[in-house]
């Protein structure tokens, strides 16, 4: 499936009367329409509309819902529901059916729940929200409900799963009618178990009404999103709002930092807490950790006595938090940890890969790709890097055109701090001059902006001389990293993780830095080594207009 509007829906659902529908939401209908008609299934776009369909037609930023009411009709919709300026928008050309509500985004969710019969009861919902880590942990998740023998669902930024149904997100959660249509879908595919992102937009945009999570989960706060929440209080409350019952039973908050310790006191649901700290006090703990493999090893202690060792296959301390928190989750929902411990030790600890979140490609030399895109992620995924690193660390990175302009000296220098050799390039251009913009993140390195230097940068053990290179396009750059490593090097990809699209002036050009990063491997082992050594990058300081 290719298209932006493909959405796993359905295949059968019993037929709900409108008129039902509007006697039980307290809902107008609209006269000089027909008072009645039978749906099946809901949703708010015109472009997924299908035979059946109620169409939502809600007021947005861009444009109101109602404006493509005729179109949704055409498709085969047998009722719209909107509110007044809607009703007016769509006149009374037609005979279909039009509901009106107040503030029809508001009771969307629990609309959609009504018509598809409360999909989300028949399944075990496990929601995790926080700024960063929602992606890997809720695949961690879902590898260890799958290690327990159940069916999974999987929705989130990167893919959207009901059994073996796959599609790519739109969203990193998706609108409230595409949700409910998803768990009717995954009803009908016998799935058991959800493990899905809540990202802050979509508690504010009720698009998790309708959904009850059996168990809620907390990873971080930091700074992002202020565009939309205006400032960092409005933010954690909006997170917040997982915590109540409303949105779930229980849930499990990491407190490793401040805003973890505010969420467990805000939750109005009974919580357990997690660190990964040694001396801090929560109700789970995560000691021992030690490298394994690409990984590490960890122990999970409950204050009650109940502790078992696992291990994450992907690098860093906060993939041990992020993978502590999947199991914490498991095991507050219920699951006998023996049970977990026999599960995770048969499929060989929480194994799953991450698309674009710390994704090994290679060992010999490590070549990693991230999705890294401010200073902070950039600083804790080199410093998750390095630990196991025994050759140079290098870093292919970009900073976002059109998009926040004044972090881009700090990656620039957080690049510095943390990697032996820094290959600036290109991420999104966007409409911004590329050129311009990796000026601006070469200011931060300490050359004078001046690729093809050295710069010397202190950090706990020492002094190191870092290399600052300036590459582009992106592709090149990838590939001059990958062959300048040494085979004991490791060269982080960091900025666009699973991401295929890079729109440069207006027109969307195919990259996968995972597809670039193949082709340089593969290029790379074509040449000859020179007693397993670096090679002298062709491409290194061709730097090209992208
Ligand atoms: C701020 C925000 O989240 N806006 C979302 C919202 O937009 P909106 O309410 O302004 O809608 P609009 O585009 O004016 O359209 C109004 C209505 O007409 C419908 N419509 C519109 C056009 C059309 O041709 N046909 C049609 O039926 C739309 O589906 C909508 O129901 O509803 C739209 C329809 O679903 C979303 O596309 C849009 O997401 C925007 C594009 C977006 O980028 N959202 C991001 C910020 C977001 O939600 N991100 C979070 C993750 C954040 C993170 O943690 O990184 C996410 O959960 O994905
Ligand atoms: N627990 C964590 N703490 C801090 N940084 C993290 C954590 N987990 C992942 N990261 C970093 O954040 C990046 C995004 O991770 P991930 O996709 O799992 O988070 P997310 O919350 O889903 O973010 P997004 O919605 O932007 O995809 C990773 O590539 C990594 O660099």
């Amino acid at each position: 499936m290719t298209s932006p509007f493909d959405r796993i829906r359905p295949a059968a659902t019993t037929a709900r009367q409108v008129s039902d529908l509007a006697v039980a939401f307290g809902l107008t209908i609209a006269p000089g329409h027909a008072a009645d008609a039978a749906v099946t299934c809901v949703a708010s776009d015109n472009r997924v509309a299908r035979p059946g369909d109620l169409f939502v037609a809600l007021p947005g930023a861009r444009a109101h819902g109602a404006q493509f009411a005729a179109d949704a009709v055409g498709r085969g919709a047998t009722a719209v529901l909107t509110d007044a300026r809607g009703a007016e928008l769509i006149g009374s050309d037609s005979t279909t059916p039009v509901l009106i509500a107040d503030d029809p985004r508001a009771i969307l969710g629990q609309v959609a729940a009504w018509v598809l019969g409360n999909p989300a009861d028949e399944l075990m919902t496990f929601g995790v929200t926080g700024t960063n880590g929602k992606t890997t942990t809720t695949y961690q998740l879902d590898h260890l409900l799958r290690a327990l023998g159940w069916r999974g669902g999987l929705i989130g930024t990167v893919e959207t799963r009901s059994g073996d149904r796959v599609v790519p997100s739109i969203l990193t959660t998706p609108e409230a009618a595409d949700l409910q249509a998803l768990l009717a879908a995954m009803r009908e595919d016998h799935v058991r178990t959800l493990a899905m992102e809540v990202s802050s937009h979509a508690l504010a945009q009720h698009r998790v009404d309708g959904v009850v999570f059996g168990v809620a989960g907390f990873t971080n706060l930091t700074q992002d999103h202020l565009d939309f929440h205006g400032d960092f209080e409005s933010y954690f409350a909006t997170k917040a709002d997982l915590f109540t019952p409303a949105r779930a039973r229980r849930g499990v908050v990491t407190v490793d930092d401040a805003w973890g310790e505010r969420m467990a006191r805000a939750a109005q649901i009974p919580v357990a807490t997690l660190t990964t700290l040694p001396d801090k006090h929560a109700d789970w703990t995560v000691t021992d950790v030690a490298p394994s493999g690409t990984g590490s090893a960890f122990t999970l202690t409950h204050r009650d006595g109940r502790t078992l060792r696992t291990s994450t296959s992907l690098p860093g301390g906060y993939n041990v938090a992020n993978a502590a928190l999947a199991v914490a989750m498991v095991l507050e929902g219920g699951s006998d940890i023996r049970d977990v411990t026999e599960a995770l030790t048969a499929a060989d600890g929480l194994s799953a890969t991450v698309p674009g979140r710390m994704e090994v490609l290679a060992t010999a030399p490590r070549v990693v790709v991230d999705f890294a895109h401010n200073t902070e992620a950039l600083q804790l995924a080199l410093a998750a890097l390095r630990p196991t690193t025994t050759g140079r660390l290098a870093v292919v990175f970009g900073a976002t055109g059109d998009r926040d302009a004044g972090k881009r000296p700090f990656m620039g220098a957080a690049a510095v701090r943390g990697a032996d050799v820094v290959y600036v390039t290109d991420d999104d251009p966007h409409d911004e001059d590329p050129a311009k913009v990796r000026a601006e993140v070469l200011a931060g390195t300490g050359t004078g902006g001046t690729p093809g230097r050295t710069v010397e940068a202190a950090d706990d053990s020492g002094s190191r001389t870092v290399e600052v290179h300036e590459v582009a396009p992106r592709a090149d750059a990838i590939r001059a990293a990958i062959l300048a490593a040494g085979q004991d090097d490791t060269v982080l990809v960091a900025g666009r993780g699973h991401e295929t699209i890079q729109e440069i002036a207006g027109v969307d050009h195919l990259l996968d830095d995972r597809v670039e990063a193949r082709a340089a491997l593969a290029a790379r082992n074509a040449i000859p080594q020179q007693d397993g050594q670096r090679q002298q990058d062709p491409m290194q300081e061709r730097t090209t207009q992208a």
